[in-house]
């Protein structure tokens, strides 16, 4: 494996370091497209644990209580186990997730969860942090763009009812006994085809891993050489997603990556992992300032995306 420098950047002193932060976050974005964020005021380590206890929690619940809110692909929402084929393998990873749709919190959610009387609250908390901290970073990214700094909030703006951002809670597996009859990856590779990805990863949870160099639409599979994202709990791991790259023509980087299984000298317990997925509405229009890329709606964007699976299956 090719070790590639994936950048940490501090956040400490946010308001007097903008400038210097604002380089590095456009640096990473143009030249990786993964980086590390560190000492950020919200969501601070605790609140990350206590997401994290809350997301066991729940996973730990009987498959039928979890089973009353079945995944619903049209609304990006609700539980599923051992379902999510990626065009990179076509079979399905090991692992569980719930996606929890920000706007669907009232019609949507699990609701009078045992034990967990808490979950909507601590929920909505998070991603309402998590919300604020992916619209500091997309304004650095927007004025990098020549737009406004204020330009993607309104693609993401929670108190829109058509809102699509989704946070999702992820746990692969425990693997004991089991190793040699595991696929490879947990998460196979893919790029993911949002604008920004925060991840959450819990430490001892190692394996994932992104692929420099290997892009959502450019030429890609030159050298193929992945580069390991140690997890480490209270960090957060930002990636760049397909659609922020046609946004900035191409300037920022949507890699691949995926999630490795351990082998039988690893960590065999079960990994959690918690994704927040900035998605803009469906109207609204990616257009890069060199319009590179024809103008598609997010909806469109999306649903070409589906088209081309079985192309993106062939490729990678
Ligand atoms: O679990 C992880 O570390 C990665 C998850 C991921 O890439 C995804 O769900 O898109
Ligand atoms: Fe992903």
């Amino acid at each position: 494996m090719c070790i590639r420098q994936i950048p940490r950047i501090s956040l400490r002193d946010f308001d007097v370091r903008r400038d210097q932060i604002s380089k590095q976050l456009i640096e990473a974005a143009e030249n990786v497209g993964f980086f590390i964020l560190v000492d950020q005021e919200r969501p601070n380590k605790q609140e990350i644990e206590e997401m994290f206890d809350l997301s066991a929690r729940y996973f730990a619940l009987p498959n039928d209580i979890k089973g009353h809110n079945p995944f619903i692909r049209e609304q990006n929402s609700g539980w599923e186990k051992d379902a999510q084929i990626r065009p990179s393998t076509c079979v399905a990873d090991p692992k569980e997730s719930l996606q929890l749709q920000y706007v669907r919190r009232n019609t949507y959610w699990p609701k009078d969860l045992p034990g967990i009387p808490q979950f909507h609250e601590t929920c909505l908390n998070f991603m309402k942090n998590v919300q604020e901290l992916s619209m500091k970073i997309l304004s650095f990214f927007a004025v990098a763009l020549s737009f406004p700094p204020s330009f993607f909030d309104e693609a993401h703006d929670l108190s829109f009812e058509d809102c699509l951002s989704t946070m999702r809670l992820l746990r692969y597996h425990g693997i004991t006994g089991k190793v040699s009859d595991m696929p490879e990856w947990r998460a196979s590779a893919h790029t993911d085809f949002d604008v920004l990805t925060l991840l959450f990863q819990e430490s001892g949870g190692d394996g994932l891993e992104v692929c420099p160099g290997r892009e959502a639409h450019t030429s890609f599979a030159l050298g193929d050489e992945w580069t390991a994202v140690p997890a480490q709990t209270g960090e957060i791991t930002v990636n760049i997603g397909d659609m922020l790259m046609a946004w900035s023509d191409d300037r920022f980087k949507s890699l691949y990556h995926r999630v490795r299984t351990p082998g039988p000298q690893g960590n065999l317990k079960a990994r959690n992992s918690m994704a927040y997925f900035n998605q803009p509405r469906p109207h609204i229009l990616i257009a890069g300032p060199t319009r590179k890329h024809e103008a598609l709606s997010s909806s469109q964007y999306i649903s070409n995306g589906e088209y081309h699976w079985f192309c993106k299956a062939i490729n990678s």
